[in-house]
């Protein structure tokens, strides 16, 4: 037996005590489908189900340990306990049994119960038999019309698994793709995000695309738009090899509160149409956050000019680093994965054109790509007498170009600077 499968169901490593369950009381889902898979887990998720009271059990642990309590659904009697390291949810079974309830899930790998107490596994399913051959089975046509976001389920956990999906239920998932329009987009959305963000996701992407269940979202991707998806894999890999710390950042979240990494930034504005307000618009309607849409729509805006980086004069480069910003390693993913596609450059060479940039973008002292202001605004209107507005921004833009450029290198140099360049103006 693998460590992480005696992790997860030894009740030990819980974050409470067993005896805080009732007789019977069952572990459920994801938890003992990654227990028997051996598939550890670095924050603990626990499902537990519970014939009757699981609010009142939730709200006693939680009430013990101090930890905290979430009421999540009063009329279905579900609720959370929010551990340091770990969440549990306790949910009423669904249905006068076990066996009714387990019958009710999506797929027989997630329809696998445990009984902590008698430390016994109930798979009236075979769904054990399917982790084993790495299948993903629906239970009936009917759970999956229950609650269409399975769908989309189905291929998010083959690419989380690395496991493959039966064919007669992809044929179902086929002919009930048209479903997933009736689910709500942030549900859908999140599903995406896994996806994009699995590190095989584009295969499973690609296959959700084929059975139409991605077509009313991204109404502008195409074959074309897949195979620069899987292109962007590819640019990723090319990167990485070369420049290792712009291989970290890809595979760094866009912010500290959205999971979204740079990498899954790029893959996504492949799927979406070219132009970045159209592909704003259908990023709302996903419920994107602020912070992934801005990412997406600049590096869809500013990959072309990336291709150009080459013949750019150093002021070029300068406004386009202050344009691109953070998007800088999402953008160079991106533009490289639309030379691969087109098939402008091949293997090696290709990242040569983005040499200069990404030179300019890893050296912390390069002023064309991190300016490194010789004076403030402030400086700027005491020095030339004018009122705050913005001309002081553009004499601040000239001041970094020169001392970049080399001309000016101190505070003074770059007053004199401003009052010349301004009476040219
Ligand atoms: N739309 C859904 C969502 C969940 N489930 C059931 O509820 C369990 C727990 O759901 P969840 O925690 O969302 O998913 P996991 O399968 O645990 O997988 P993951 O943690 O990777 O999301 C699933 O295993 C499955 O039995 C379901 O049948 N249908």
């Amino acid at each position: 037996m693998n460590n992480s499968i005696v992790d997860i169901l030894d009740a030990q490593n819980w974050p409470f005590s067993l005896e805080w369950l009732p007789q019977p009381a069952y572990m459920v889902g994801g938890a003992v489908r990654d227990a028997i898979l051996g598939r550890s887990r670095e924050y603990l998720d626990l499902d537990f189900m519970i014939p009757d009271d699981a609010v009142k059990v939730a709200r006693a642990i939680a009430k013990h340990y101090h930890a905290g309590f979430v009421l999540l659904d009063a009329e279905r009697n579900i609720a959370r306990v929010v551990f340091p390291h770990a969440t549990a949810d306790f949910a009423q079974q669904e249905g006068d049994s076990l066996l009714t309830d387990l019958h009710r899930r999506d797929f027989t790998i997630n329809a696998i119960a445990y009984n902590p107490h008698t430390q016994e596994i109930i798979d009236p399913l075979q769904g054990c038999a399917d982790i084993e051959a790495g299948l993903l089975r629906m239970i009936s046509p009917e759970n999956l019309q229950d609650d269409p976001l399975r769908l989309m389920r189905a291929y998010r956990q083959a690419a989380q698994l690395g496991f493959t999906i039966e064919p007669t239920t992809q044929t179902t998932l086929r002919t009930l793709a048209a479903d997933i329009n009736k689910v709500a987009s942030e549900r859908v959305r999140v599903e995406i995000s896994y996806l994009l963000d699995s590190y095989q996701g584009t295969p499973w992407l690609k296959s959700a695309w084929e059975d139409n269940l991605l077509a009313s979202f991204f109404t502008n991707a195409n074959r074309e738009s897949l195979e620069k998806l899987a292109a962007v894999d590819q640019a990723y890999n090319l990167i990485r090899e070369t420049y290792p710390q712009l291989g970290e950042e890809l595979q760094k979240p866009v912010r500290d509160t959205v999971k979204t990494t740079w990498l899954a930034i790029a893959k996504l504005a492949c799927l979406l149409h070219p132009n970045p307000e159209i592909a704003e618009i259908e990023l709302q309607e996903l419920t994107y956050s602020r912070a992934e849409i801005r990412g997406v729509t600049t590096s869809l805006r500013l990959f072309p000019q990336f291709k150009k980086a080459s013949y750019m004069s150093l002021r070029e480069q300068y406004f386009l680093f202050q344009d691109v910003g953070v998007v800088f390693s999402a953008t160079t993913v991106l533009a490289l994965a639309d030379d691969l596609v087109v098939g402008a450059m091949s293997g090696d060479n290709s990242l040569c054109v983005y040499v200069p940039l990404i030179d300019r973008y890893l050296n912390p002292d390069d002023l064309v790509a991190h300016p490194s202001p010789l004076v403030s605004g402030k400086e700027v209107i005491l020095a030339l007498n004018i009122p705050a507005s913005p001309l002081v921004g553009k004499i601040l833009s000239e001041i970094a170009i020169a001392q970049a450029e080399g001309k000016i290198n101190t505070a003074q140099e770059a007053l004199k600077f401003a009052k010349q360049v301004t009476g040219d103006w």
